[in-house]
């Protein structure tokens, strides 16, 4: 079993003065394995993720990634790849050039692909002889992927990938991200967006004040989810609203005149879906207010389930 993680980190500690930015974290990511990090502001992903890059040791707690125990040094470990608070580029330098800079640090035959592949792959080519400095927000986070593949990573370390990205450039930096998934890399990612990590990963832990409250697979987070809040179009919204307060096991969470939402386990919404339609209401609309992702999300970490849209 332990043979396919490529990270192992179990009881990590790590403080920064008398703040404690992770407090006994257990992480386990699956090699070949999309792994989302998600916590509110302040939760320990960052530190999380920097400890995998080599960027700091933890202060307790033991670490194996790709099979090999990091020690004390402040070193990437061998086979990992990405970055934190946003890539590392030299502005001054062109896309190419800034990636041609990072092979040549790295030195000669030191397993990296080639630069106009890694350009291509996170569709740079248009671009490759224009100045960092001139890259919108979307354009670094594309070149720091970039940088990253270079060294063919098999494990890959992204602190919101997502950032400033337009849906055409999030869509192809997930078509990277998936491709190398299949291939057998693993990707450890942070992010704020439910839709993304949805999207994504095979796998989230979710951080709260430096300690993990879940973690593991989507569908565990789904099956495990309490009751969710439902929003419900329907042809009547009066017979609707009637229907539902008669329906065992629902709850109306909020009638306001334009809509109906309802709090209930799914076997109570299916009742009130028969219920609905016996009565002769069209449902037009039914879907959870918040993703299951985010419902748990707010849930663990102890914040209010609204309707933010
Ligand atoms: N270098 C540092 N010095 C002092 N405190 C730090 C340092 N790095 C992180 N912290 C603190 O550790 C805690 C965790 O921070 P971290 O950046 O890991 O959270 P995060 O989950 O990535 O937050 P965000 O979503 O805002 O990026 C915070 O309280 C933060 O202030």
């Amino acid at each position: 079993m332990d043979t396919l993680l490529a990270v192992r980190a179990s009881g990590i500690t790590k403080c920064f003065g008398d703040v404690v930015a992770l407090d006994g974290v257990d992480l386990e990511v699956a090699q070949g394995g999309i792994h989302g990090l998600v916590g509110p502001n302040g939760a320990g992903k960052t530190t999380l993720l920097g400890l995998l890059l080599g960027l700091a040791v933890a202060d307790r707690g033991s670490l194996e990634i790709l099979r090999t125990p990091v020690g004390r040094a402040l070193a990437a470990p061998d086979g990992v790849a990405g970055f934190v608070d946003g890539p590392g580029l030299y502005p001054s330098l062109t896309a190419r050039q800034n990636l041609a800079a990072l092979a040549a640090l790295r030195g000669p035959g030191a397993g990296t692909a080639g630069i106009d592949e890694v350009l291509d792959q996170v569709g740079l080519t248009d671009v490759a002889d224009d100045r960092a400095n001139g890259f919108s927000l979307g354009m670094r986070q594309r070149l720091g992927l970039a940088a990253a593949l270079l060294t063919r990573p098999r494990l890959l370390v992204l602190d919101e990938p997502s950032n400033g990205l337009d849906p055409a450039g999030k869509r192809h930096v997930h078509g990277v991200l998936n491709r190398l998934a299949a291939e057998g890399t693993a990707v450890v990612l942070s992010s704020h967006r439910m839709d993304d990590l949805e999207a994504l990963c095979s796998e989230v832990t979710i951080l709260a004040t430096g300690r993990v409250v879940f973690s593991g697979p989507l569908g565990k987070l789904a099956a495990e989810n309490r009751e969710l809040d439902y929003r419900i179009v329907t042809s009547d919204p009066a017979a609707a609203r009637r229907v539902a307060a008669g329906t065992p096991g629902v709850r109306i969470a909020d009638d306001g005149a334009e809509r109906l939402v309802v709090r209930a386990p799914v076997p109570a919404l299916d009742e009130l879906v028969v219920r609905l339609v016996g009565a002769g209401v069209a449902v037009r609309e039914l879907a959870p207010v918040v993703s299951p992702l985010e419902a748990a999300f707010l849930a663990l970490t102890d914040q209010p389930q609204e309707d933010v849209r």
